[in-house]
């Protein structure tokens, strides 16, 4: 028997101007333990997503898992997969790129396969794109694309400056990606384009040399604007936290808003009601697994 225990970060994506692109780890966990057995699936999920999510074959981190064993050329032993699961569902924290990323991690520790690009384009997959898996693979903070339209997933993970003191401020509402991408238009205009490219380079230099530059540097004009309707209360935190000199991002596809405050403290003169404050460090290393 083989017992696996994996520990996968949540993540926040497009850290404004970064659409599909950028990604930091976060310092909030899921636990998973995987066990082989003789037959059969057993899974067992406790806190976000308990009574939620399938508990059979439909589960993602089984899928994720299998799609990985199965890369490997292997058949997948029967399991006991155990989830305790923090990361809220649903609110732009990149919980399903975390539990696709546990799975492929799982089912690489149980196939002998390292955790590489590879591994990365498996879980990107499930998503169609890989900002959130390459950050909860790898930690840091990322750089993803995609060779080609249909190519491997890649990513580049680069060191975030170490004074970024992250705050995401989650409401109760949930908002899936899904829907969300649903109000996205086929084409923007050219200034538009040429605005998010400028500030997703300038993000990058922000988020790793000049946090000095972080306001100007998270504004986004390509998803946030025809996303809002789903969150309105979300874009006005957004919107005040940065009127008060906050950078400030809707985290992923929302519902939850991604702040970065001097020394990690929001200014008490911004209305925040009705969203929960959650100051959380970066993760550096990316999902653990450990053979017990
Ligand atoms: N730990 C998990 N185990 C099983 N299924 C999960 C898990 N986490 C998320 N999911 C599935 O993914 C859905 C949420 O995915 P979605 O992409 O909409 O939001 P998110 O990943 O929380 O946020 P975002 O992608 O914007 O950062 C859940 O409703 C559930 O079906
Ligand atoms: N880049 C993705 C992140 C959410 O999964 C989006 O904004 O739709």
């Amino acid at each position: 028997m083989t017992r696996l225990r994996v520990t996968v970060p949540a993540s926040t994506a497009n850290l404004g101007s970064g659409f599909d692109a950028l990604g930091l780890a976060l310092d909030w966990h899921d636990v998973v333990t995987v066990e082989t057995a003789p037959a059969g699936l057993v899974i067992e999920v406790e806190g976000a997503g308990a009574g939620e999510v399938p508990t059979d074959d439909g589960h993602l981190l089984f899928r994720a898992l299998r799609a990985a064993v199965e890369a490997a050329g292997e058949s997948v032993p029967g399991l006991v997969i155990r989830c305790a699961n923090t990361i809220p569902h649903s609110r732009g924290l990149g919980s399903s790129a975390a539990a696709v990323v546990a799975g492929v991690a799982a089912g690489c520790a149980l196939v002998g396969r390292p955790l590489d690009e590879r591994a990365l384009d498996l879980a990107a997959r499930f998503e169609g794109h890989a900002d959130n898996a390459a950050a909860s693979l790898f930690g840091g903070l990322v750089v993803a694309w995609r060779d080609g339209d249909t190519g491997p997933f890649r990513a580049a993970r680069l060191e975030p400056h170490d004074t970024l003191s992250p705050v995401v401020l989650v409401p109760a509402t949930e908002s899936t990606t899904a829907v969300t991408r649903g109000l996205l238009p086929e084409r923007v205009p050219l200034s538009d384009a040429a605005f998010a490219l400028g500030r997703a380079a300038l993000a990058v230099t922000a988020l790793t040399s000049r946090p000095d530059l972080l306001l100007p540097a998270i504004d986004d004009r390509l998803h946030q604007p025809y996303r809002a309707a789903a969150w309105p209360a979300t874009m006005a935190v957004v919107t005040a936290l940065r009127a008060a000199g906050v950078p400030a991002a809707v985290s992923g596809a929302g519902p939850s808003v991604l702040a970065f405050p001097e020394a990690g403290v929001l200014p008490e003169s911004v209305e925040v009601a009705g969203f929960a404050v959650h100051p959380v460090a970066v993760d550096p290393t990316g999902v653990r697994v450990v053979i017990e």
